[in-house]
């Protein structure tokens, strides 16, 4: 892994979509104030400055803050417990959950398959998800073989249109299962979005960077 110099810029990353708009009180209360373009959504930069000039943020997707912080081009990210659990990275440090991002990720069949199936008799599946590695492991644990199908969205149509017959998914309302004739069967975990550092820069600059992490706890301890 590169070496991160400690007079850099903090760079924290954070994932574009959905999760964007539960993070972006949060950085209110933490006092980061982006530029305005990072609230244009017509704008096609990908990194803003801040009111603190030794913090920017870069606005990727939400695997990819995983990766960033692995690296070390980002000092700090949030990013869902699913991403960090397919990835596993060991150089990157969770220390705080923002209680955003609430879902579970779980495994669905067609609601015409449960009747007659016992998850306790498989020795073999075959699933279409997002997560393979938690997939695979989950079921390994119980010594059944998964054979995952990497789909990067919109699961929900393996069933009906015969690539296999389950899905390991995010639910949250469930009304995508049951738009899509699907019923979750077995919740593999349950998901919120973590503040994450890189384990190395959080070494070279404990001060700067648990500074930090403090302030977005006080952020989530009065929300
Ligand atoms: N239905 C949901 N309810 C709450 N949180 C969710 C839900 N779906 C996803 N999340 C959380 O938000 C994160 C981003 O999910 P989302 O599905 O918005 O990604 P995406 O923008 O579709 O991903 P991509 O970067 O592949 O386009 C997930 O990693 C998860 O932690
Ligand atoms: O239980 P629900 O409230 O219906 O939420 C679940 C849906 O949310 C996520 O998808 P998202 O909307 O992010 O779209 P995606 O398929 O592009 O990931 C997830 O992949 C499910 O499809």
């Amino acid at each position: 892994m590169p070496s991160i110099p400690a007079n850099e810029p903090l760079v924290l990353a954070l994932p574009k979509g959905r999760i964007l708009l539960e993070v972006r009180p949060l950085l209110d209360r933490v006092g980061i104030v982006p530029e305005p373009a990072f609230d244009d959504e017509n704008s096609r930069q990908l990194r803003f400055a801040t009111n603190h000039p030794h913090i920017s943020i870069i606005r990727v997707r939400s695997f990819d803050v995983a990766t960033f912080v692995a690296f070390g081009a980002a000092h700090l990210g949030v990013a869902g417990n699913d991403v960090l659990m397919e990835f596993d990275y060991p150089e990157i440090y969770a220390p705080l959950d923002l209680g955003i991002g609430a879902c579970r990720l779980s495994v669905a069949e067609p609601k015409e398959m449960v009747e007659g199936d016992d998850p306790a008799r498989w020795s073999h599946i075959r699933v279409a998800t997002k997560y393979p590695e938690i997939t695979r492991r989950h079921f390994a644990a119980r010594g059944v073989q998964a054979e995952c199908i990497k789909l990067n969205g919109a699961m929900e149509l393996a069933p009906t249109l015969g690539l296999c017959r389950r899905i390991v998914d995010l639910v949250s309302s469930g009304s995508t299962l049951r738009a899509n004739g699907l019923v979750e069967i077995e919740r593999i975990a349950d998901i919120t979005s973590r503040l994450v550092v890189n384990r190395a820069a959080y070494k070279t600059r404990p001060e700067e960077i648990g500074g930090w992490i403090d302030r977005f706890r006080e952020a989530v301890d009065a929300a």
